[in-house]
């Protein structure tokens, strides 16, 4: 049995988790965080009322009251760093959903996972077929260098470009370097229109109620066009991934960026 935690368990996401995790047979649900939650116990919300799990509103005394293998994190990007990092110095193995992190946040928490010696993932995107639209992306961008990427989701979403697009536009990156694309002469007659530029190629980001998770990579050559595209329609779909993380992460010793790296 794996004893896991779920931070943000109030959110779109971190609900979908919880109820994984209730579900699966492999796995303990002995806590749930939110800081600003005033409910005691799970069983007080009307459907999780046959579920005795404790909710904390303080990190603190979630570790002293419980004993946890895993800390799934669906927060917000202002906290998820520090979640982890307090997860890793607790001796719980974090599987970080929660998009937002810097390159640097990245590297620290791997530092200190790999000097506890703790496994653990953080994956911008846990649906199989994005990890797949990433790699796709990545091997076509070799012969295909000119390349532009549209991420859209639901518009309560806080950051932009999802972490999904970031990862991608880094995949991309280690196959292809830097290419400048476009006219060298081109001007933006309205600031932002050809979106945010990584390393020569553009993110857009479009917000809209009624998207869930939706990503299209898009190819242009001579006379030919290729277009990769992965759709979130529920977030049922991330939860195989998240199950596999925390799974995977019981037997590493390092942080994985990525859940590619775990398949
Ligand atoms: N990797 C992946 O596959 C996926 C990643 N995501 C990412 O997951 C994150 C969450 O997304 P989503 O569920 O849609 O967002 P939501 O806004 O629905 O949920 C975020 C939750 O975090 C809670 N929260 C706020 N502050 C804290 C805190 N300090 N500690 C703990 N919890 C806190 C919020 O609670 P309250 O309302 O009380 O403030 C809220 O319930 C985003 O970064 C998103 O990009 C989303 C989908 C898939
Ligand atoms: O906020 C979301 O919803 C999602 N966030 C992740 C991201 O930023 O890439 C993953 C997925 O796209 C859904």
């Amino acid at each position: 049995m794996i004893n896991i935690v779920v931070a943000g368990f109030k959110g779109k996401m971190g609900l979908t988790a919880t109820k994984m995790v209730i579900k699966n047979e492999k796995f303990t649900l002995v806590g749930v965080f939110d800081p600003h939650s005033v409910e005691k116990n799970l069983n007080e919300i009307s459907e999780f009322s046959n579920t005795d799990v404790r909710v904390f509103q303080d990190k603190e005394d979630l570790v002293k009251e419980v004993q946890a293998d895993v800390w799934i994190d669906f927060t917000i990007p202002a906290v998820a760093f520090q979640n982890t990092y307090f997860a890793l110095e607790h001796g719980i193995r974090p599987v970080v959903g929660t998009t937002g992190f810097t390159e640097s946040e990245v590297k620290e928490v791997q530092k200190l996972a790999q000097e506890k010696r703790l496994g653990g993932l953080i994956a911008p995107n846990f649906a199989i077929g994005a990890v797949l639209m990433m790699e796709f992306a990545a091997k076509a961008s070799k012969y295909f260098p000119d390349v532009e990427i549209t991420e859209m989701h639901h518009d309560n979403k806080l950051d932009a470009p999802s972490g999904t697009a970031i990862k991608t536009a880094e995949m991309i990156f280690a196959e292809r370097g830097y290419h400048a694309q476009g006219n060298p002469e081109e001007k933006e007659t309205i600031k932002g229109a050809r979106g945010a530029d990584y390393e020569g190629m553009k993110i857009h980001s479009v917000r809209l109620p009624g998207l869930v998770a939706h990503q299209q990579v898009q190819f242009g050559s001579v006379g030919e066009g290729l277009l990769i595209r992965h759709d979130s329609f529920d977030r049922s779909s991330f939860m195989t991934g998240v199950a596999l993380g925390c799974e995977k992460v019981m037997s590493l010793n390092e942080i994985a960026y990525g859940l590619e790296n775990l398949l």
